[in-house]
């Protein structure tokens, strides 16, 4: 199917990028019926303060926009969580064409992109750099996106691309509330993994919601504008930018919903 031709399509993501004896590695296929239904699991609270936006920046994987984690102002907490995790920041995967370009997928279908808010736990931690290497250290909320209707809150951020289209731009990016990118329908899938770029490391509890949320053709056309290189080297588009599917191994998905 699709998604082998991609893997086969991009070396890149192959050879450097597969981390030796990983036992919990991202990103996986969620097959539905093979997850389990965890009656224990609470609802998701996210709680994120527009304020603690600090800027937008292209940083040769993706764009990325920053956000203040000095405080507890922008925190997630329930779901399979024991404490609250603070937001660092959130960045995108997407495809050159919408028949890929998600790095999770859910029984083998795959999204044109795929958000990651990306928190870390200031209780066993005292900085993200820290909890990276840490054992649950983070939690990366996954939400799918769809090609569909045109996202008014995503526009406010596609809007500022073209001021990061190439590497290490960086562009002020004051007041956006990401909660308006993770969809109102609590269910939710969630399992042991790791980061899905460099360093790899197997420190990330994920939450992959079930339900996309819908994007426009020209909205993803604008991530495809955006460049891997810098200003001045030969131009690349940043596309493809997503890990191959890694083995399932001895985990059990559980789910938050019947
Ligand atoms: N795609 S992912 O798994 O959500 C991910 C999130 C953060 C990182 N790394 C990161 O933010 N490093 C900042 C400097 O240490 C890598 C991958
Ligand atoms: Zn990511």
């Amino acid at each position: 199917s699709s998604y082998r031709l991609r893997d086969a399509l991009h070396p890149l993501w192959q050879s450097e990028f597969s981390v030796s004896g990983g036992t919990r590695q991202s990103p996986i296929n969620i097959q539905w019926r093979d997850s389990v239904y965890d009656p224990q699991l609470k609802p998701l609270k996210i709680h994120y303060d527009p304020d603690t936006c600090l800027y937008i920046w292209n940083n040769g994987y993706s764009f990325q926009v920053e956000f203040d984690d000095s405080t507890d102002k922008s925190v997630i907490m329930g779901g399979p969580l024991e404490n609250h995790y603070r937001l660092k920041q959130f960045h995108f995967h997407w495809g050159a064409i919408n028949e890929w370009g998600s790095e999770h997928m859910v029984d083998s279908k795959v999204f044109p992109a795929e958000l990651h808010l990306v928190h870390w736990n200031p209780v066993k931690s005292t900085s993200f750099e820290e909890a990276i290497m840490e054992n649950n250290g983070l939690v990366v909320i996954g939400v799918f996106l769809k090609l569909g209707a045109h996202h008014a809150g995503l526009q406010k951020l596609v809007d500022a691309l073209p001021a990061v289209k190439h590497k290490d731009a960086i562009v002020e990016f004051d007041v956006f509330d990401p909660s308006c990118l993770v969809p109102s329908c609590p269910d939710y899938w969630t399992y042991d993994g790791s980061l899905t770029t460099p360093p790899l490391t197997e420190s990330v509890t994920w939450i992959i919601k079930k339900t996309p949320i819908e994007v426009d053709q020209n909205q993803l056309e604008e991530f495809r504008m955006l460049l891997f290189t810098s200003a001045g080297q030969e131009e690349k588009r940043m596309v493809d930018n997503f890990r191959p599917l890694q083995p399932l191994m001895n985990r059990t998905v559980r789910s938050s919903f019947r």
